[in-house]
């Protein structure tokens, strides 16, 4: 098996709202209404938003593929593109998305040690996240993985309000 990880740039906008869809309607479309999912798809990865996004040089997005297919990508936040006011020593996991086919292969741990090479080349002391209190797989990915929780906010879903936990890494 093959893993590779590699930085998207503006020319990825495509391929990255494709799977930035797929992932994500697999993933909640369970749980939630056709309305507010669509809402939500319409707003977070509109085309001018994902370019916005791909733009901002404190925010990076890697694909990662796996024996050359894209398998899953990675967005990570620094500074003010965070989700929060959570300060310069902080960096953000807004998104971890790995396709269906490919969960349970160790792709999402690559993706966090990346995230850990980048919060330590960048002297970060935490890492942290946002993650919908249903979404139960990815908190006992995150808590494998060393993330305890830390606090909540709203996020919404369409309408929808819905609470994510908070967790958070410590850097050592
Ligand atoms: C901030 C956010 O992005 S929140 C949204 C997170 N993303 C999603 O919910 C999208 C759908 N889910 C996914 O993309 C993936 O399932 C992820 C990102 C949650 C996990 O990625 P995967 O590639 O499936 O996990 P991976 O195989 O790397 O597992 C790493 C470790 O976590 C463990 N693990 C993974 N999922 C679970 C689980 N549901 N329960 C317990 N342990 C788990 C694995 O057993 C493995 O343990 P090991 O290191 O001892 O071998």
């Amino acid at each position: 098996m093959t893993v590779k990880i590699i930085k998207c740039s503006r020319e990825d906008l495509q391929i990255l709202q494709e799977i930035s869809i797929e992932t994500f309607n697999d993933t909640f479309k369970d749980q939630n209404s056709p309305k507010n999912m669509q809402t939500y798809l319409e707003r977070a990865f509109n085309s001018k938003q994902l370019d916005k996004e791909l733009s901002n040089v404190s925010s990076e997005i890697f694909f990662i593929y796996f024996n050359e297919e894209l398998a899953g990508y990675l967005k990570v936040n620094m500074n003010e593109a965070q989700s929060e006011k959570m300060g310069d020593e902080s960096l953000e996991i807004e998104r971890i998305y790995i396709k269906n086919k490919y969960q349970k292969h160790g792709l999402g741990k690559y993706l966090l040690n990346k995230t850990m090479e980048i919060a330590m080349e960048q002297n970060k002391k935490k890492i942290w996240l946002g993650v919908w209190e249903k979404n139960e797989n990815a908190i006992a990915f995150y808590k494998k993985m060393g993330f305890v929780q830390t606090g909540a906010h709203s996020f919404y879903m369409g309408d929808e309000e819905q609470i994510d936990f908070i967790m958070t890494k410590t850097m050592i």
